[in-house]
């Protein structure tokens, strides 16, 4: 992963408004390298799955870093983002969670309940996320690992 991170952003309509303030913080980031948004626009009513799974299939190709999934209670889009393969998606609303999201289980992505957590903590969370980075030769490393030759089918 380079150092600067290649996000992407979605919601659906219940999440649109954190999603929106999120992508400019992202955006005027010097931790960021690109902020791509799948949606929904301010008058969309996709389903929270079509956003979630559109921006995790991103991830899982390689077309980004990281994604930032925003709906009513953050539980949704992280549910549909995990049953793309090769995903980790979590909701976290504190700061100690989000990073052992990165730390621990080297979460490509990260959800928020617009109508469970506040503005301000919300966009501090994503400023902490940004820095944080997943060591590969951590002793967290070959838990990460366990899941994914779980889903590879290669677990012993
Ligand atoms: O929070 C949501 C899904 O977890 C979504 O924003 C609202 O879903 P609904 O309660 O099914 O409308």
């Amino acid at each position: 992963m380079n150092d600067k991170l290649r996000i992407v952003v979605g919601s659906d309509d219940a999440g649109y408004d954190y999603k929106e303030i999120l992508k400019k913080d992202l955006q005027a980031s010097e931790l960021v390298e690109s902020v791509q948004d799948v949606g929904v626009d301010a008058d969309g009513h996709t389903a929270y799955p079509k956003v979630a799974i559109a921006a995790a299939e991103l991830v899982a190709a390689g077309k980004a870093d990281r994604a930032l999934l925003v709906c009513g209670t953050g539980l949704g889009v992280a549910i549909a983002a995990n049953k793309v393969k090769g995903i980790r998606a979590v909701t976290a609303h504190d700061s100690f969670s989000v990073e052992r999201a990165i730390l621990s289980n080297n979460a490509q992505v990260l959800t928020f309940g617009q109508r469970v957590v506040g503005l301000e903590l919300a966009r501090r969370l994503v400023r902490e996320w940004l820095t944080y980075r997943f060591d590969t030769t951590s002793a967290s490393a070959a838990k990460v690992e366990l899941m994914c030759a779980y889903e590879e089918g290669t677990a012993a």
